[in-house]
């Protein structure tokens, strides 16, 4: 234990995006003590000097990946890390004992094969593979509470699958119709430089990329799956848009009933999310702006019905840092750990 009886956590990857969530809400969080953070191109560097307007509270220093280290002095680690580097790390921190959350995808994929076709690598770790448990609370919420390696989720299927999953699990939907339409804020490209991510090239545009060949597209398609009961395949079409923090997910799909009005599925999307304290479906007629999700681990949903189409409509949005990485992260440490699952998790966006 740490200080007071906090439990020791420390961040790998502490210098990108992911990482300075973490630091954040783990600095404020009431049950662990932060005692390191780690890095590779940032190591020896003062947390301080890479974010100087946090150096009043975070006094620690980006240290050399060190397993046994970490492992010694963490009962928890965050990974934090591009794709393909936790599955070299995870397996040593567990034998030490740690529970590991990895943000990255390499725990996200139940075959290890899927992973491999869609990511490349060479992987030796089915079995940790096989034993990580995906991060989205509001669906595995008893798996995660008891597991010691959680894979959480990507940002675009977190906005994704939470408008999904009432209708795949109440069979509302013909679940070959689904269609994502998909935007995203810069920041989920990461703080590394790239050309695309440049003010210069993504201010005043709108484009789609990875159309109908994205990364995500097997995530969501794992999870839809699970919730129909057999195999579901899904359209799903990110777009960059001009802003830093945010994600908007606008799914479409056909309804099994035509005669369901909105009022139905506003009812049924209640009842799915009634124990889930960071879904708020919004009323009739109200539909979710990114901005309400910002800074905090929130997502909004709106539900439509276009009795024209037969089409059910469902709107959903989160900050892709929260509640689609560190703060989605940090609500599964709280289940991991017997908290409230709300625990040192913003719940006030600062927009008006
Ligand atoms: N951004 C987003 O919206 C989301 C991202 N994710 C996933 O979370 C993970 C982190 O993403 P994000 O925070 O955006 O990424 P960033 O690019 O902002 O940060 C990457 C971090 O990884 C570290 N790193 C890079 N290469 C190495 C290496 N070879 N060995 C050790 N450390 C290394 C960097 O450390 P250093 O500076 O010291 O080199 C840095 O701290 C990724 O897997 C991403 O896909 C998931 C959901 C949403
Ligand atoms: C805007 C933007 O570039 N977004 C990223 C999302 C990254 C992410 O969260 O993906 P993984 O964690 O699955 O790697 C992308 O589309 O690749």
């Amino acid at each position: 234990m740490g200080d007071m009886g906090r439990v020791p956590v420390g961040i790998v990857g502490a210098s990108g995006y992911g990482g300075v969530q973490l630091v954040r809400l783990l600095k404020e969080h009431p049950g662990v003590e932060l005692v390191y953070l780690g890095g590779e191109s940032s190591a020896g560097k003062p947390f301080s000097d890479l974010y100087p307007h946090l150096g009043h509270q975070v006094d620690l220093t980006i240290e050399p990946i060190d397993l046994e280290q970490i492992a010694a002095r963490c009962q928890v680690v965050f990974l934090s890390l591009p794709n393909g580097l936790a599955y070299k790390m995870a397996p040593t921190l567990l034998e030490k004992g740690c529970k590991v959350l990895d943000l990255s995808a390499d725990y996200r994929f139940a075959d290890i094969e899927t992973y491999t076709a869609w990511y490349g690598g060479d992987r030796n770790d089915k079995a940790i593979a096989a034993s990580a448990i995906y991060g989205l609370p509001e669906l595995y919420r008893d798996r995660i509470a008891s597991a010691q390696l959680v894979g959480c989720p990507g940002c675009y299927p977190t906005a994704s699958l939470l408008a999904l999953s009432p209708l795949l699990k109440q069979g509302l939907i013909l679940p070959e119709t689904a269609i994502i339409d998909a935007k995203s804020g810069t920041s989920g490209g990461g703080r590394q430089a790239k050309t695309h991510l440049l003010l210069a090239e993504a201010d005043n545009s709108l484009g789609a990329y990875g159309v109908a060949r994205h990364r995500h597209t097997p995530e969501i398609e794992q999870i839809c799956s699970d919730l129909a009961g057999h195999e579901v395949t899904v359209q799903f079409t990110p777009h960059l848009i001009p802003m830093v923090r945010g994600i908007l997910a606008t799914v479409y799909a056909t309804l099994r009933d035509p005669g369901l009005v909105r009022e139905d599925l506003i009812t049924i999307f209640n009842a799915f999310y009634r124990n889930a304290p960071w879904v708020k479906v919004l009323a009739g007629g109200v539909y979710p702006q990114t901005k309400w999700a910002c800074g905090t681990n929130l997502c909004y949903i709106g539900v439509e019905v276009d009795p024209r189409t037969d089409r059910v409509i469902v709107m959903s949005v989160i900050d892709n840092l929260m509640k689609g990485q560190a703060g989605q992260a940090v609500q599964c440490m709280n289940l991991m750990s017997g908290w409230e699952e709300t625990l040192g998790l913003p719940q006030m966006s600062f927009y008006p």
